[in-house]
């Protein structure tokens, strides 16, 4: 081959390989780089150990029923998957509707947005952010609102991560993040004027605990707003298709069992919440918040081969391939949970807390 082959050659390699990682479905860039990616604080050598350790708390489903196993079971799956969902996501750990002419990353901002709208949030105010992750939507909603935002997640790593992007972002005046269990939470009562919770109940093992633990904290007459993973009106228990689907979610998003929607402003009234408004965010006009996760479908399997030869070469830790697979299953049974309707992710509820006590089913 003489030496014009041997260019042309390279040239093409190159071209080819930076097609294959930048241009085919790129992830979302901001933030993490494939190279960096980690068991979150898990040590390398104990990312497998750590994934099959996550597994075994499927194979003893009564266990992870009690309250004390669950936030050791979320906080393992967030140190494993962290830095896959910053890589290859975004830095907001949810779903929003899509919006035509709008990109993912403004109508996630929407979304948050539309959530600290609904609690009549001032400037100056303190308002807790329940199960925050690495921050997203604390950012969002502090530059929306001008409110100062406390949020809590039960791991570690992600208290790092947010802060670290809190002070990227020069928000870290308005935004403060704090290690700890919603179940049972290091404020006050009667501290917070407005509170939101996006996609993170749905790990509590009780609603109610979670719910109860948010009552707590608020100053009466301030709001709370939910976004809940529910099963819809069309799931049939009796169907083992709809099963299949809502068992794959479970096991894959670290859910000790999704709730049915009716569910949800029961429990709220159960705890003394006046339930304002309740909603499902999906339901059209709204477009189909899944089409983000079929749209990916390229460059999951780009980043399938990215992690294996990372993890081949040992860049990235032992284990990191069977989450990555996890997750890529996992997209499949929320597509179609999405798709047949018996799932959303955006179950609305909008709840007050009296500015007098009244007497809840649980006190008497
Ligand atoms: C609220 C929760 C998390 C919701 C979503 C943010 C995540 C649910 C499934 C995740 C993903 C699935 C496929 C991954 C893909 C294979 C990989 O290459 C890149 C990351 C994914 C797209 C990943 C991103 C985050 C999710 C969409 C739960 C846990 C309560
Ligand atoms: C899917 S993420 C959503 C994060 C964030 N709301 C967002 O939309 O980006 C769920 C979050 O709930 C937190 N979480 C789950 N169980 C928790 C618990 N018992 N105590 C505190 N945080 C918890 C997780 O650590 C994680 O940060």
């Amino acid at each position: 081959m003489d030496s014009l082959a041997l260019f042309f050659t390279g040239a093409l390699l190159a071209a080819g390989i930076y097609w294959f990682v930048c241009v085919l479905g790129p992830a979302e860039q901001k933030g993490k780089r494939a190279v960096d990616l980690s068991g979150g604080s898990i040590s390398a050598e104990n990312v497998q150990d750590n994934y099959d350790k996550y597994w075994s708390f499927f194979r003893r489903p009564k266990e992870i029923e009690t309250t004390e196993k669950v936030p050791d079971f979320v906080d393992t799956f967030y140190n494993l998957v962290t830095d896959i969902y910053e890589w290859g996501w975004g830095q907001s750990f949810h779903f929003s509707p899509s919006i035509p002419g709008k990109s993912h990353s403004e109508a996630t901002r929407l979304h948050e947005e539309m959530a600290v709208d609904l609690i009549n949030v001032k400037p100056g105010d303190r308002i807790l952010d329940v199960g925050c992750g690495v921050g997203g939507p604390m950012r969002a909603i502090a530059a929306h609102s001008r409110a100062k935002v406390v949020g809590i997640t039960i791991n570690d790593y992600q208290v790092n991560r947010a802060r670290t992007h809190n002070k990227k972002a020069r928000l870290d005046s308005l935004c403060e993040v704090v290690q700890g269990n919603f179940l049972e939470m290091p404020f006050p009562e009667n501290s917070f004027d407005g509170a939101y919770s996006i996609e993170a109940t749905c790990h509590a093992p009780k609603l109610e605990e979670v719910y109860a633990e948010i009552f707590r904290v608020l100053k009466p007459g301030s709001l709370y707003v939910s976004y809940e993973w529910v099963t819809t009106d069309k799931y049939k228990d009796s169907d083992p298709e709809h099963v299949e689907v809502i068992q794959g979610i479970e096991r894959g998003d670290a859910l000790p069992g999704l709730r049915n929607y009716t569910d949800i402003a029961e429990t709220a009234r159960k705890v003394g919440f006046e339930v304002v408004k309740e909603k499902d965010l999906a339901k059209p006009p709204a477009r189909p918040w899944w089409t983000r996760l079929k749209m990916g479908r390229i460059a999951y399997w780009r980043n399938h081969i990215v992690v294996t030869v990372l993890s081949a070469v040992g860049i990235a830790p032992k284990g990191t391939v069977d989450v990555h697979e996890m997750l890529f299953k996992t997209a499949d049974y929320l597509t179609k949970g999405g798709d047949s309707g018996i799932f959303t992710p955006m179950h609305m509820i909008l709840c007050r807390k009296p500015e007098k006590k009244t007497e809840t089913a649980s006190d008497s």
